[in-house]
């Protein structure tokens, strides 16, 4: 589903990732640890298409993105991928059931889904209150809700329950998986929380020199 081909990606001299491929395939969740500054965002970034390679290409589905311009990054990013990041956070001004269903208007699909999806993650009924209206936990509910809406063949997820306490932390990443496993998505989620890791089926850590395979949880 995403491939990395020899991704190279270099700040100021500095190369954070060099010469990394890896194969993520379709129905697979994979969890990427590893210390902070070493490139976890970057690399989410770069899968993205929110950033370039220096070097080296990211193909998701066939596509390589680095190659697109940035209108049909945006096409595919809109069409083919959910996220749970912290910078595409839940609208405030939108109701949560607009939230959930903008990904669905971009993409030209019918809205009735985003009740559905409310539903599903246990907001069935909340579709019409705010964002403020919500717990933490809640509102990762949502941005759960509107990262796997229109069915994305990659979710990637930024620290999805990064301020969660464990329980409410434990519940959200069930549902993250169910969901995932559900759509038969590929899934990366980079944490820095062991607890989060276990709920991937793999754990890879990301170091100076590459992606090493951590632990195979399922
Ligand atoms: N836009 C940028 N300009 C310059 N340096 C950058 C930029 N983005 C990231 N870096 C550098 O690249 C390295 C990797 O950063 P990144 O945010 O990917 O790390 P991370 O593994 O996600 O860290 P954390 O776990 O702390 O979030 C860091 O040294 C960071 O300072």
């Amino acid at each position: 589903m995403l491939d990395l081909i020899s991704v190279t990606k270099t700040y100021n001299g500095r190369a954070v990732l060099a010469a990394l491929s890896h194969h993520f395939p379709s129905g697979q969740f994979v969890a990427i640890m590893g210390e902070s500054g070493v490139g976890k965002s970057t690399l989410l970034n770069l899968i993205a298409g929110l950033d370039t390679p220096d070097s080296g290409q990211v193909v998701v589905d066939g596509t390589p993105v680095s190659a697109l311009g940035d209108d049909a990054a945006t096409r595919l990013r809109r069409s083919r991928m959910g996220f749970v990041f912290q910078a595409f956070h839940v609208l405030p001004h939108l109701t949560l059931q607009q939230n959930v269903a903008l990904p669905l208007l971009l993409n030209g699909l019918d809205a009735g889904a985003a009740l559905r999806m409310l539903e599903k993650v246990g907001l069935g009924g909340r579709g019409g209150d705010f964002p403020r209206q919500l717990s933490g936990g809640e509102m990762q509910r949502v941005a759960i809700a509107r990262a796997l809406v229109h069915k994305p063949a990659l979710v990637l997820a930024d620290e999805p329950t990064g301020n969660l306490d464990p329980d409410t932390a434990a519940g959200i990443l069930d549902l993250l998986r169910a969901e995932i496993k559900a759509s038969g998505a590929a899934a990366i989620m980079v944490t820095h929380s062991h607890a989060a890791a276990e709920k991937a089926d793999k754990t890879f850590v990301l170091t100076r020199s590459g992606l090493t395979l951590a632990s195979v949880v399922r």
